[in-house]
């Protein structure tokens, strides 16, 4: 039996043989490459899909469908780089022309930007997005943000152009701060954030915007990011694919809740050190690349310093410290049956000055969930999947 592809997939599949410029043909449909400069829309996608779904009763793709359909699909990489102790990671992301190192968050949902139109005594040392250059304002829209550790920032809105890595974002809602606290002004290597949790809890208003990843996402060979974190040197973020090289093993998927707009999952039982009992279950969690530290339950936590000599919860510091000189155990999590270890070194967080080191572990008290945050994240590569009807985590040992 002959199949015939719908008119419309040989109207699109024709104008676009007259639209785009035969060039040499993939043999292969694997898109390696990326898009840079205008993101064709899902027409060529779409086009492609028929091929696909008729390939095997003899339907071939003209190459100008193939190459549009390429051409459509973005993907890529951008460095993660660590501040000292790894307190965050910053990534050079184009603005509006203009490069910024920004924060990558999978706990927030806003870009927002140092700028000029940020007061010049808390902008100081920063990089400036200049919204005059090339920036659409959005007048009447507003952003104000309050994290977790109390700093927070509040602004207006623009549509600009933003690259991460190769990846294009030709309109992305770009935040652009009229006030930042001074936990913001004083790291002067970060020059805003870039959120990544679901726009589900972006801020602005009164038409709440996408994330750069929301933005994207249609036009990606694989509506997934990645992220390979590492102790004390860059990783990377990826986008779109994921790279086998950067991980051991197999990537474990387990299924997110965004009710409450973050990468929610339920993580399992624990272990410490060379101890063969996985105690109770450490329960709902996120995955948050923006939170410096490991945030777990009480039980859990005490259960780990209980096997660090001197180690004590301090009201002064804020939380567990012990003497610099302790050796910490592996911290082990199970998760969606994988198991996974975050080596004892990395949970010396930072020295307090006074002999004494500040804990990468602490309690979760007052905030609810657990938080998966840099400590953990360092320790694993992680997937944030939404190629499926609900989105999932994957994770795998590096
Ligand atoms: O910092 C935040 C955080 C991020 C985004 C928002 C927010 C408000 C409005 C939209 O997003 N609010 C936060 O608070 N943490 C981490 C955290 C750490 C410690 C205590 C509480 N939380 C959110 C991911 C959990």
């Amino acid at each position: 039996m002959q199949y015939h592809l719908t008119t419309a997939a040989l109207v699109a599949a024709a104008t676009l043989s007259m639209a785009v410029p035969v060039v040499d043909r993939r043999s292969t449909f694997v898109i390696e490459q990326v898009a840079a400069g205008q993101v064709v829309k899902s027409g060529p996608i779409e086009a492609m899909k028929v091929y696909n779904k008729y390939a095997k009763v003899g339907a071939v793709a003209p190459s100008a469908v193939v190459d549009a359909a390429a051409a459509a699909q973005q993907s890529g990489s951008v460095a993660a780089n660590p501040e000292q102790f790894d307190e965050s990671y910053l990534c050079p992301v184009s603005v509006g022309g203009q490069t910024l190192n920004l924060d990558f968050d999978t706990g927030s949902a806003d870009l927002w930007v140092f700028s000029t139109v940020t007061p010049s005594n808390e902008a100081t040392g920063h990089a400036k997005y200049n919204p005059n250059t090339s920036g659409v304002k959005k007048s009447g829209y507003t952003w104000d943000i309050s994290y977790g550790d109390g700093s927070g920032a509040s602004g207006t809105v623009y549509a600009d152009k933003v690259v991460v890595g190769p990846v294009t974002a030709t309109s992305q809602a770009v935040e652009a701060a009229t006030s930042v606290s001074a936990q913001f002004t004083q790291d002067t290597n970060n020059d805003g954030l870039l959120g990544l949790a679901f726009s589900s809890i972006n801020t602005v208003q009164p038409v709440q915007q996408n994330t750069f990843f929301d933005t994207v996402k249609s036009s990606l060979a694989n509506k997934l990011f990645t992220a390979d974190l590492k102790h004390a040197a860059a990783g990377s973020y990826g986008f779109g694919y994921i790279d086998s090289s950067k991980y051991a093993g197999a990537i474990t998927y387990v299924p997110v809740s965004t009710s409450n707009g973050f990468w929610e999952f339920t993580a399992g039982g624990y272990s410490v050190g060379s101890s063969t009992s996985t105690a109770g279950s450490i329960g709902d969690s996120i995955a948050d690349t923006g939170t410096s530290l490991f945030y777990l339950p009480t039980s859990t936590v005490s259960a780990y310093y209980r096997q660090v000599s001197g180690a004590q919860n301090s009201q002064a510091q804020g939380g567990y410290i012990f003497p610099c000189s302790a050796t910490l155990p592996n911290f082990h999590v199970s998760i969606g049956g994988a198991t996974y270890t975050v080596p004892g070194s990395y949970i010396n967080y930072a020295p307090n000055g006074d002999g004494t080191c500040f804990g990468g572990i602490q309690a979760n008290t007052g905030i609810g969930f657990s938080i998966f945050g840099d400590i953990f994240l360092k320790s694993v590569f992680a997937v944030f999947d939404q190629t499926q009807s609900s989105p999932r985590l994957g994770f795998a040992n590096q």
